[in-house]
């Protein structure tokens, strides 16, 4: 303990000492010197990679358009600070010269919040539609969302707001921009360059204290877990549409900031700036930094090939000599980029054993579970006793029929399990009670209410919890933080309350991290293993906190997709007991999808058959071991005659 802190003693210091150099580094040179100026305009472009970092790094939209922001922000500065609209009159806090030139000319930061915010609502308008869609689909929408923004910059001079008020400038441009006007700085000159370099230096360590403070947040923790494995993420309680859109419009305003100190940087909005290779470019940081890595932005700053920046007028001429700028980074970028994976291909861990038992090899299973109602499927009114009711359940891919017409019900405080042959249906039976699958019939009411076709969030904060077949867990996260996951939807902390992280936030963060520490202890785990990253944990260890990930919710209904799979005879006793547990010291209920007919035999109260999306049999677990459609289900028509 003293010695990590210790250590983050030590890292504060170099970063401080790091930054000390970085603040003076502009006194060394001369005031015009092409250092500084190189200097500042890395920054600025630190600032976009770092803004597009978190929807490309952090939330793993792989925006393709981010030059839209750029443009956006550019554009505010050249509407709100220049005499481009010269029938206004309009001056608020600037300095003489402004003041005597008509036009719009409003103060660089008041510019700047206003470029935020008009990036951000960009960013809500174009993402509310675009972030349902998944991986490449987003990639196309937002480069098309880029070369509309770029197309519209070089025809808005034809779009007019209001007579005398045309959108752009066209290929003209707006120039010149008002420089920043700051009183307790040098003047900002072409001439002297160090106020601007330390204006850039103070927005790019803004977005890095906002980086930093949202990746270690429930936001940034929701981010990482939908980019890792989305279903796994609504499934725990994260609104995607709502999250991702966060993410989007944090990264576009730190565009639009940037955009809008480079119009003023530049002296000009123009056009040409917008093009694609523009993206291309700021994305080509954000991959060769690392993806995700708040430094990498910087590196990737210092790798990306900086002669294929947007025009500068000081650079023109070289730029004009070297002819046509290459993407040089274009190649690294393909290599790098790992498309999110579509639909419900997540990560995940294959369980090593899929083999299907008998109900023979439950024989030697017996039953300890306590029979407390008998569910059965054909109720008319929903008894106060039943936790989950579903009736007539169905579900149709295309021409098949997966699921068909089901009544199912569960009593509340009951251990009960779903069993099936390959391919019966259970699966998505589960997928339908938790929101991933909506039914093509019938109705499902949890605890009297109805959630049929309801958000899988919603659901999950309505209280049920569940683990997936093959382990689903976020593997770049660890044990502890993985659990953190499943709690989100208890918890409270948003975008500002992260970024400030009030006393309250703080609060909810130790809080969580002990409560997950606890679930963890409570289904097993070491306590040595709980900060390791969990792709790096044992397989039964996995199962174990995919399961403490769901109890983080306190769900009143934990649905369990073959828990045992791959589990050697130790580990499924182990975990017969933890359900036991589960069920006699939290009152949970419990639904079990198991192949293991020991587990299945020694742990459910009440069973039910599926076998081609029907339900075949259902009943105690003796009488289910015995029925004759269930032997044959599983062993085939001529296992009966012989
Ligand atoms: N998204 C989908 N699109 C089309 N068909 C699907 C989809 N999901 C499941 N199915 C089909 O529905 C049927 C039931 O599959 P399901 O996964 O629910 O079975 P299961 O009983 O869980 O099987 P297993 O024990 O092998 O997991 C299968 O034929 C499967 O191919």
């Amino acid at each position: 303990m003293t010695s990590a802190m210790g250590n983050r003693n030590v890292k504060i210091a170099i970063f401080l000492a790091g930054l000390f150099v970085v603040a003076i580094l502009p006194l060394f040179f001369n005031e015009s010197s092409g250092f500084i100026d190189d200097c500042t305009l890395a920054l600025a472009y630190i600032c976009m990679a770092l803004g597009l970092n978190i929807i490309v790094g952090f939330a793993g939209l792989l925006d393709l358009g981010y030059v839209a922001f750029f443009a956006i922000g550019a554009y505010t500065m050249g509407w709100f600070a220049s005499g481009f609209y010269a029938d206004a009159d309009i001056h608020l806090f600037v300095g003489e010269f402004a003041s005597s030139i008509p036009g719009i000319h409003v103060n660089f930061l008041i510019v700047l919040v206003i470029a935020a915010a008009l990036t951000t609502l960009a960013g809500i308008i174009i993402g509310l539609p675009t972030l349902r869609l998944r991986g490449d689909y987003i990639a196309i929408v937002t480069l098309a969302f880029g070369e509309i923004i770029h197309r519209i910059a070089i025809n808005g001079d034809e779009v007019k707001i209001a007579e005398g008020f045309p959108l752009t400038n066209g290929r003209q441009g707006i120039t010149p921009v008002d420089k920043i006007d700051l009183p307790f700085l040098e003047p900002f000159t072409s001439l002297n360059l160090r106020p601007w370099y330390w204006v850039a230096l103070a927005l790019a360590l803004f977005v890095l204290f906002v980086n930093f403070r949202l990746r270690d947040s429930r936001l940034g923790r929701a981010w990482i877990a939908l980019r890792e494995d989305e279903v796994a993420a609504i499934s725990m309680g994260i609104p995607a549409v709502k999250t991702k859109l966060l993410a989007y419009g944090t990264g576009a305003a730190f565009g639009g900031m940037s955009g809008a100190f480079l119009a003023s940087y530049l002296n000009t909005v123009n056009a040409d700036q917008f093009a694609f290779s523009f993206s291309i470019f700021v994305l080509a940081m954000v991959i060769l930094g690392g993806l995700g890595s708040i430094w990498g932005g910087g590196r990737g700053r210092g790798r990306a090939d900086v002669h294929q920046l947007p025009p500068h007028p000081r650079r023109a001429q070289r730029r004009a000599e070297q002819g046509r700028a290459r993407i040089r980074p274009l190649r690294a970028v393909v290599r790098h980029l790992r498309l999110p994976a579509r639909d419900h291909d997540g990560p995940q861990t294959r369980r090593p054993d899929t083999g299907a038992a008998p109900p023979d090899g439950a024989r030697t299973g017996h039953r300890r579970g306590r029979h407390r109602a008998r569910p059965g499927g054909a109720m008319t009114d929903s008894s106060p006793d039943l936790i989950l009711d579903a009736r007539d359940v169905s579900k149709v891919f295309g021409g098949l029929t997966a699921v068909g017409g089901v009544d199912f019900a569960i009593p509340r405080g009951g251990i009960v399990s779903l069993i099936g042959p390959n391919g019966a249906g259970k699966t998505t039976f589960f997928n339908m009670l938790t929101g991933l699958y909506k039914p093509t019939t019938g109705a499902i009411l949890f605890d009297g209410a109805p959630i049929t076709g309801g958000r899988p969030d919603k659901i999950m904060a309505r209280g049920i919890a569940r683990t997936f077949q093959n382990i689903r867990l976020f593997g770049t996260m660890s044990a502890r933080e993985n659990v953190m996951v499943g709690e989100h939807a208890r918890m409270r902390a948003g975008l500002f309350g992260s970024v400030l992280r009030t006393p309250r936030v703080r609060r909810e963060e130790r809080h969580v991290s002990d409560k997950a520490a606890e679930e963890l202890a409570y289904v097993g785990l070491a306590a040595n293993t709980f900060d390791q990253l969990a792709i790096n944990l044992a397989y039964g260890d996995q199962r174990r906190v995919e399961i403490a990930r769901a109890l983080a919710s306190d769900p009143k209904l934990l649905l369990l997709d073959e828990p045992t799979a791959g589990m050697n005879p130790q580990e499924s006793d182990e975990l017969t007991a933890l359900m036991h547990r589960l069920r006699d010291e939290r009152g949970l209920t419990i639904l079990l999808i198991e192949h293991d007919m020991k587990v299945v035999m020694g742990v459910s109260e009440y069973i039910t058959v599926l076998d081609h999306g029907e339900k075949i049999a259902e009943g105690l677990p003796d009488e289910v071991r015995a029925d004759n459609r269930v032997i044959e289900a599983y062993l085939g028509k001529g296992a009966m005659h012989e």
